[in-house]
């Protein structure tokens, strides 16, 4: 049945009370109409309204005066929050009530981050002490091994880390990595020390991860909340296999360690439960990088001060979001106004768009695009098609999210954004480089050329370029219409002090809370992602199959037209490329790809 046909049949036999039929929701509809008639070019010329777009909180700057809204739009929207109890959902997520009514969880990320002597409670139990009983645990364990008082099984210190784990078990930690690579303090405390993300179960993954790296000095952490993630488990036996290969099954015990709440499982895998570090079930998996999945990777790297300041940076947006008025609340604004910007005004993407390289993996952060087809912290949080109660949407919800750090994006995608379809834009900007680099006889400073790109963009998006300038310019009669930039395109701009740990956990509170914002608006269960299922099920049947077909000659049955001539195809080459692997063993080029060709 299409999507529109099952709403029709699900609106037949209830009232929905989904927020699209409140009051206003119908009048952002119809005000829709009115922001039509006007531009952003003009918008801009409004000082007050342009003063009354801007907010500051502890240093962030946010300028959303480039959104086509005017201070009624603002308003209507605020009525629109009311309508939705956005204050009691988010008051409910706080007080540790069971929001994710799908899974029948509480969803408490901000108490991983919480300090010692906070109270948050779920199901009447104050969680801060079990938080902080791991990160203590983290932090002994991490200078344990960053000291070298704690040696791998032929006595020599582990000074690097592959953290093994995918999806939230990946990309959070992944973003806080990259961000602190070359955060002058980050870069000191990892001196000497590498710390690699072993992520797709494509071998290559393993081979790229391995490569260069001793077993004798390396040590694995396995990060799955469940500790059933296909991807995950092949590469954490591909790994055990790799030290045990090396140096004996013995010395897996001092090699490799776990992060998961399955701490059972972990046991059964062959990992110390003294080596294992917990994490809870309120915690969702792509809101847990302030859970001992990054604190625990990002600790062995740069140390547990350098996190800490990490955590504290997004517990002061936690504070900020729970308290501070909607109108200056930085992402409840964010949340709105991405309701604004895909529902009203019907714009269905989002660019992240950091001009800051130390950002480069943000965007993957929030879309959870970037290897995988997995959008884990907003797509898989806000794509969905039914209410929390179930009820089929006749509304989209979610954006379709992408980025790049600027200025690359601009010499690529840009185009698009500029004269093609209209893309939201999220520019996101730091005052103080963490490398500057100012050359003599340079007019400008190398993070101040960087930043003309970030402030000049909005600016280009807003007011485009007229046919009228054009002419004045003297552009030939054929080109006018290839230089017109109709203008008129949103964007909002977030300019931070600096971007150090603190700064990095407050990026990360603004976006986990903006996200939920959203879903708390649409009235959807962003903490759920029953969407994944479907293709780990298929994949579990392609799976069989191909165990049927190679060990026992078992012909492709149960699959499609489509799929069988694919999978035949693929058998096929299969058995040729096991006679070229066969050869190159022979040729003695096994030391090259040690694993990849034992496993073929
Ligand atoms: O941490 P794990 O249990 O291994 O799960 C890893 C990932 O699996 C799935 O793809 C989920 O949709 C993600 O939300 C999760 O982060």
């Amino acid at each position: 049945m299409e999507r529109e046909e099952f709403c029709w049949a699900y609106f037949q036999m209830a009232p929905s009370g989904l927020i699209y039929e409140t009051d206003p929701w119908k009048d952002l509809k119809a005000h829709v109409h009115d922001i039509g008639k006007t531009h952003l070019r003009e918008l801009m010329n409004d000082v007050e309204r342009c003063q009354s777009m801007m907010t500051d909180f502890d240093g962030i700057l946010l300028d959303y005066s480039r959104q086509c809204a005017t201070l009624d739009t603002l308003k209507k929207l605020h009525t629109l929050a009311e309508a939705a109890h956005l204050k009691e959902k988010i008051n409910r997520m706080f007080n540790g009530e069971r929001i994710n009514s799908t899974e029948n969880r509480s969803v408490l990320h901000m108490a991983l981050r919480a300090p010692r002597d906070a109270v948050i409670n779920g199901d009447g139990k104050n969680v801060v002490p079990d938080v902080w009983k791991v990160l203590d645990k983290i932090k002994d364990f991490s200078e344990a091994i960053r000291s070298g008082a704690w040696v791998g099984a032929t006595g020599k210190a582990l000074k690097d880390v592959i953290a093994i784990g995918i999806g939230g078990s990946f990309l959070g930690p992944l973003f806080v990595h990259s961000a602190l690579q070359t955060d002058p303090e980050a870069t000191e405390f990892a001196r000497g020390r590498q710390l690699r993300f072993l992520a797709n179960v494509d071998p290559i993954d393993v081979a790229r991860n391995i490569a260069g790296l001793n077993p004798e000095t390396t040590l694995v952490v396995v990060v799955s909340k469940t500790f059933t993630t296909a991807e995950t488990m092949l590469n954490a036996r591909t790994l055990r296999e790799w030290i045990a290969a090396a140096l004996g099954p013995q010395a897996v015990s001092k090699h490799m360690i776990a992060v998961s709440t399955n701490l059972t499982l972990v046991e059964k895998f062959g990992i110390d439960p003294n080596n294992a570090f917990a994490f809870w079930d309120w915690v969702g998996g792509r809101y847990s990088v302030c859970s001992a999945v990054g604190v625990l990777p990002l600790s062995l790297q740069y140390g547990f001060s350098v996190v800490e300041k990490f955590l504290k940076g997004a517990w002061s947006i936690d504070q900020h979001f729970r308290s501070a008025p909607f109108e200056k609340n930085l992402p409840v604004l964010l949340g709105l106004l991405s309701v604004w910007n895909v529902s009203f005004l019907g714009y269905p993407a989002r660019a992240i768009l950091p001009y800051s390289q130390a950002l480069e993996k943000f965007a993957p952060h929030i879309q959870q695009a970037c290897l995988f087809t997995v959008f884990v912290v907003s797509m898989e949080s806000n794509g969905k098609g039914v209410s929390i109660d179930g009820v089929p949407l006749p509304y989209e919800t979610g954006e379709i999210d992408f980025g790049e750090p600027g200025t690359n994006g601009q010499h690529s995608f840009y185009q698009l954004i500029h004269q093609g379809r209209v893309i939201p834009c999220d520019f996101i900007g730091v005052v103080k480089s963490q490398q500057p680099v100012y050359l003599k006889g340079e007019t400008v400073s190398n993070h101040d050329e960087l930043m003309s790109n970030f402030f000049a963009q909005p600016d280009a998006l807003a007011y485009g370029k007229t046919p009228e300038q054009l002419l004045k310019e003297d552009v030939p009669h054929h080109l006018i219409t290839h230089k017109t930039f109709s203008g008129n395109r949103p964007s909002l701009s977030l300019l931070l002090p600096s971007l150090n740990a603190y700064n990095i956990g407050q990026l990360l509170g603004i976006y986990e809370h903006r996200i939920a914002v959203e879903g708390f608006v649409w009235g959807i269960n962003s903490f759920d992602q029953w969407g994944v299922e479907l293709g780990k099920s298929l994949a579990t049947q392609v799976r069989k199959q191909f165990h049927a077909s190679r060990k026992k000659g078992e012909p492709i049955k149960g699959f499609n037209f489509s799929t069988t001539t694919l999978l035949t195809r693929y058998l096929e080459v299969w058995k040729t490329s096991s006679f070229l692997t066969a050869l190159c063993q022979i040729k003695g080029l096994k030391s090259v790809l040690p694993l990849c060709l034992r496993d073929i």
